[in-house]
């Protein structure tokens, strides 16, 4: 018998969602649009995008899907936060905006919007051996960075000395965007996390 391929959801309440079910399509994975509970029920992995983090929280409440996806991650759901979607995922946020809360599950704490005005876009090439010797081209808009990783996650990647990617058991967290790039390398990484082909 063929196993029915593992379907992955996007939260799509705010934010960049396009752009993940187009990188998810372009690795033949047909996306399932995650907006309420029903829909997180269905799903066997989740990607959160980038967006705003504080009104990323405000909707996941509105929705009632605050506490389902805590359950989730609690329970081992492969979860992949970009940008606004990392601050989602983090334990432990420093500036958030008053009341801010985040889902948790990644023993990092994130620090939002840290790269400062002036420079609060701009790209690098980050060495990231979990993907290969070539280098992952980073966007980072308005990146938090994660300003410590706790002792249950580990650090994938930093710019500058400046840690940018976690991972903890099935959860990724990153402060950039690789969704507007070319490189399907970290929606690989995801896919084989939840299709449950760890390295
Ligand atoms: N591109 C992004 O997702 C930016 C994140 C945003 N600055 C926040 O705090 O949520």
């Amino acid at each position: 018998m063929v196993q029915s391929p593992k379907t992955i959801g996007v939260l799509a309440l705010q934010g960049g969602v396009r752009e993940h079910v187009n990188m998810l399509a372009a690795l033949g994975r047909e996306a399932r649009l995650v907006r309420d509970p029903a829909d997180l029920a269905a799903v066997d992995g989740c990607i959160i995008p980038g967006g705003e983090s504080s009104v990323m929280d405000k909707l996941c409440r509105m929705f009632e899907l605050q506490q389902p996806l805590r359950d989730r991650i609690q329970s081992g759901m492969p979860v992949f936060g970009t940008c606004a979607g990392l601050i989602m995922l983090a334990d432990r946020i420093v500036d958030g905006m008053a009341g801010q809360e985040t889902l948790g599950g990644l023993d990092v704490t994130v620090r939002r919007n840290a790269f400062g005005s002036q420079v609060d876009s701009f790209e690098a090439d980050l060495d990231v051996p979990e993907l290969g010797p070539e280098p992952s081209h980073a966007v980072f808009i308005r990146a938090p960075i994660i300003e410590s990783v706790g002792p249950k996650a580990r650090t994938l990647a930093d710019v500058n000395g400046r840690t940018v990617a976690a991972m903890q058991g099935n959860l990724l967290g990153i402060s950039f965007h690789p969704e507007v790039t070319s490189d399907t390398r970290w929606h690989e990484l995801f896919c084989r996390i939840v299709d449950g082909i760890t390295p």
